[in-house]
């Protein structure tokens, strides 16, 4: 049975399951986020963090498992939470031949606001709008579509924001400023559930959940998820790398390699076995560097495990 309602969590899930055909895309997923928390959600692609989100939001039911979102039973009361909920899908789904403003103004009529003119209004003077109100929604860049798309999830004053990989395509710039937004709202007490395949993303969030075919791997606090995963790292540069990484990927004491950009990072588990790789394979043309591991370089190990393993 769902436990009762706590004023303090807004998603409180386990166990959720939901299978497509012969497939269980979401697989015994179990979370809980703290109102006015930006919970971050990342994966692969097709790892179920759509699906995960949808249940959540009543607009799917789950084959498995139960819970609340915003205190409402996930599996009951799907129109109550479907009224107190702003989610944003991955693509563009407001009007592209209507305005900023008619776009908004009809957001705020459906949701059957009082004085509809006024609150988009006060959206675009919220999210900076105003200036390009009479532009066309289909005309605009991606960091503005997203703006807008925003601008009109919480309109209707929403209590959770559900984001599915908001700034996909977007900018830099304009991914920042949305971010900054994101803290505004969160700040004003909105708990927001975010999707995204950034890591600089994932680093503005006050938790994360990492899922991989179907399955929660890891969440918590950035700190904690790269504590627990007990890696020792080192970071190595010079020539020959693509070479070096291809003979490493299978020393033993080696779990993980990755090249960014000019560096490769390369962990394992085993401190002392690990130490010794770093000793053996120092040259003259590898230098060797042990750093602390990144979050990017926990996922790495994660999903090489998970892989390795048959999954
Ligand atoms: N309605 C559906 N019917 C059948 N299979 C589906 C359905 N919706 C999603 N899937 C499958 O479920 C799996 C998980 O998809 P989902 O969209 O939840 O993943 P995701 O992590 O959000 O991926 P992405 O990052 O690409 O958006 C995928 O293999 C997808 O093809």
């Amino acid at each position: 049975m769902t436990e009762p309602a706590s004023p303090d969590i807004a998603i409180d899930v386990s166990g959720l399951t939901k299978i497509f055909g012969e497939k269980k895309v979401v697989d015994n997923f179990t979370l809980r986020v703290r109102r006015g928390h930006i919970q971050g959600f990342l994966g692969p692609n097709g790892s179920g963090k759509t699906t995960t989100i949808r249940m959540l939001c009543g607009l799917l039911t789950p084959d498995g498992g139960e819970g609340r979102c915003l205190g409402l039973d996930i599996r009951t009361q799907q129109d109550e939470i479907k009224r107190q909920v702003g989610y944003m899908t991955q693509g563009f789904s407001l009007y592209r031949d209507l305005t900023i403003r008619e776009n908004l103004e009809f957001v705020a009529r459906i949701y059957g606001l009082e004085a509809p003119e006024d609150m988009a209004q006060a959206a675009l003077e919220r999210l900076g709008l105003t200036a390009r109100a009479g532009q066309l929604a289909g005309e605009l860049s991606g960091g503005w579509k997203q703006r807008l798309a925003l601008g009109a999830c919480i309109l209707p004053g929403p209590s959770l924001l559900l984001l599915d990989e908001p700034t996909a395509g977007v900018d830099p710039k304009a991914r920042r400023d949305f971010w900054d937004e994101i803290h505004h709202l969160a700040n004003e007490g909105l708990t927001v559930l975010v999707s995204t395949h950034y890591m600089d993303e994932a680093e503005r969030c006050h938790e994360i959940a990492y899922i991989l075919d179907g399955k929660l791997l890891v969440s918590g606090t950035i700190e904690d998820i790269i504590r627990n995963a007990g890696l020792t790292t080192y970071v190595v540069t010079g020539e020959g790398l693509d070479a070096l990484a291809a003979e490493l990927k299978h020393a033993p004491g080696v779990d993980m390699v990755a090249r960014f950009g000019a560096a490769l990072h390369v962990g394992g588990r085993d401190a002392g076995a690990m130490e010794a790789v770093a000793a053996r394979y120092a040259n003259a043309s590898h230098r060797w560097t042990h750093d602390k591991p990144t979050l990017e370089d926990v996922f790495i190990d994660l999903m090489t495990r998970n892989h390795r393993n048959g999954q």
